[in-house]
């Protein structure tokens, strides 16, 4: 069995690509350990774009483990907002602004900047970078990208998923991320979307 680290502290992405993975990986003999599992320290992420954070997140786990890595970074971009939160999206509210940090705070930030655009105005969608390297030094890290568009809601809706699922309406199914099963997130999210390019190269 060999062993791969994904590197991530979120449990919400830990919980979709055990999902995903599941079946997959255990025909290839690989094991999938959380970075956590394994004490890492988390990188920061002072990288410009998505591919920029998700190296230093891969290169570190391989660094402090010695073992090849998988990091996922990704962010939620509305145009009304130009684009932000974008790389920010974990760090969008703070304690400075008043509404604290997480994603209950995160979510009421962004509702409160689109207090005044309407329906239509309010497009968006996550994007999902995944890299895997196979050590610290790989000079060939493997890119998969995706990206999911929505609508920011006016109201939080659903109980499942993570960060800003509760606002993130899509048109195909009708609903909030958050009220989609994580199977069906899965087959539509940008994150699914990266994971199963990843698979089908693996499997080349
Ligand atoms: O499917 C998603 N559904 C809802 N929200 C999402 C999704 N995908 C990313 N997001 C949000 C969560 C977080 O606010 C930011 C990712 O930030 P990002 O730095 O990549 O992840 P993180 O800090 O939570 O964990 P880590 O860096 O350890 O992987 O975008
Ligand atoms: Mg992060």
């Amino acid at each position: 069995m060999s062993k791969l680290v994904l590197a991530s502290g979120n449990a919400g992405k830990l919980r979709e690509f055990a999902s995903l993975f599941a079946t997959h990986f255990a025909e290839q003999n690989i094991e999938l350990i959380s970075q956590k599992e394994l004490s890492v320290e988390e990188a920061e992420e002072t990288g410009l774009s998505f591919v920029e954070n998700a190296i230093l997140k891969a290169r570190n786990a391989c660094a402090q483990t010695g073992l090849p890595a998988l990091a996922d970074d990704s962010g939620l971009e509305v145009d009304a907002l130009q684009g932000a939160p974008g790389i920010y999206s974990a760090r969008y509210a703070s304690a400075d602004d008043g509404f604290g940090s997480g994603d209950a705070a995160n979510n009421a930030k962004l509702l409160a900047a689109l207090a005044d655009v309407p329906e239509a105005a309010r497009t968006a969608r996550f994007q999902c970078v995944l890299v895997y390297m196979r050590h610290a030094a790989d000079p060939t890290p493997q890119v998969f990208q995706g990206s999911w568009e929505g609508r920011i809601l006016t109201v939080p809706e659903g109980t499942d998923g993570f960060g800003y699922d509760p606002l993130f309406f899509v048109p195909s199914e009708g609903c909030a991320a958050a009220s989609l099963s994580k199977e069906r997130k899965n087959q539509l999210s940008h994150r699914g979307q990266a994971i199963q390019q990843l698979l089908a190269r693996w499997q080349a």
